[in-house]
């Protein structure tokens, strides 16, 4: 099953669930409604340099929010189980994301940095990176993407534990609101030996922060 497929499958088995399902619009009434907030802007829709941004503006949503047609558990479906037997900590830090505050629907921006303990296989590592493009081209908070990433993890490889930690600048604290520039939050989940061994996830921070 493509990743479309599943996701779709996914809402239906969401509506029969109780869930709501909210309908799509097109990409005619996505365009009407961009032309609508350009004039709320204080804009003219119609001068020559806006006359085709409700199409452009449109196109770019359907990348920016790509995540809500991919399913994390699809990415991460191949696990190599032939790995020797190594059991130690595996990271991949420094993963940069953009995404957008489901407060405002304006950017936040950073890194993640994901790690666990192998118990039955790994996998590959892009597939980590590309998890977290899964959560974070949807409208999101820190917290909740930082936990599906966890929990995107927990159900591919049932690792001895694993380590999520995102920071992020948020644009709805710097360009509008507070208007604080440069300020980063961190989330961080942590599950299994990073929960129960502060050596680990002591050693966990240091190897995020290695060679800065
Ligand atoms: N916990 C959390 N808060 C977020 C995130 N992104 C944005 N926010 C906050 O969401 C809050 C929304 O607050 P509201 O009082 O409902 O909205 P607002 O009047 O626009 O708030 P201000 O940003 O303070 O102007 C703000 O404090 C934002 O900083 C996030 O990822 N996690
Ligand atoms: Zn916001």
């Amino acid at each position: 099953m493509d990743a479309v497929v599943k996701a779709l499958s996914a809402r239906v088995d969401a509506h029969d669930a109780g869930e709501k399902i909210v309908h799509r619009p097109t990409r005619e009434e996505a365009e009407a409604a961009v032309r609508t907030l350009i004039a709320y802007a204080g804009d003219d829709p119609d001068r020559e340099g806006l006359v085709e941004t409700p199409k452009r503006v449109a196109k770019a949503y359907r990348e920016l929010f790509g995540g809500y047609e991919e399913d994390a558990g699809t990415v991460l479906a191949k696990v190599f189980e032939d790995v020797e037997g190594y059991g130690d900590m595996v990271l991949v830090r420094d993963i940069p994301f953009h995404s957008h505050c489901e407060h405002h629907m304006v950017p936040f921006h950073g890194s993640a940095h994901i790690a666990y303990f192998p118990s039955k296989g790994v996998v590959g590592l892009s597939k980590l990176a590309r998890v977290v493009d899964v959560f974070a081209r949807r409208l999101q908070t820190q917290e909740t993407m930082t936990q599906q990433i966890a929990d995107a993890v927990e159900d591919a490889l049932q690792p001895r534990g694993i380590a999520v930690l995102i920071e992020a600048e948020h644009m709805c604290m710097s360009m509008r609101g507070v208007r604080k520039s440069g300020s980063s939050t961190v989330t961080t989940v942590f599950t299994g030996i990073f929960r129960e061994e502060p050596a680990e996830q002591a050693r966990f921070f240091t190897q995020v922060r290695l060679g800065k």
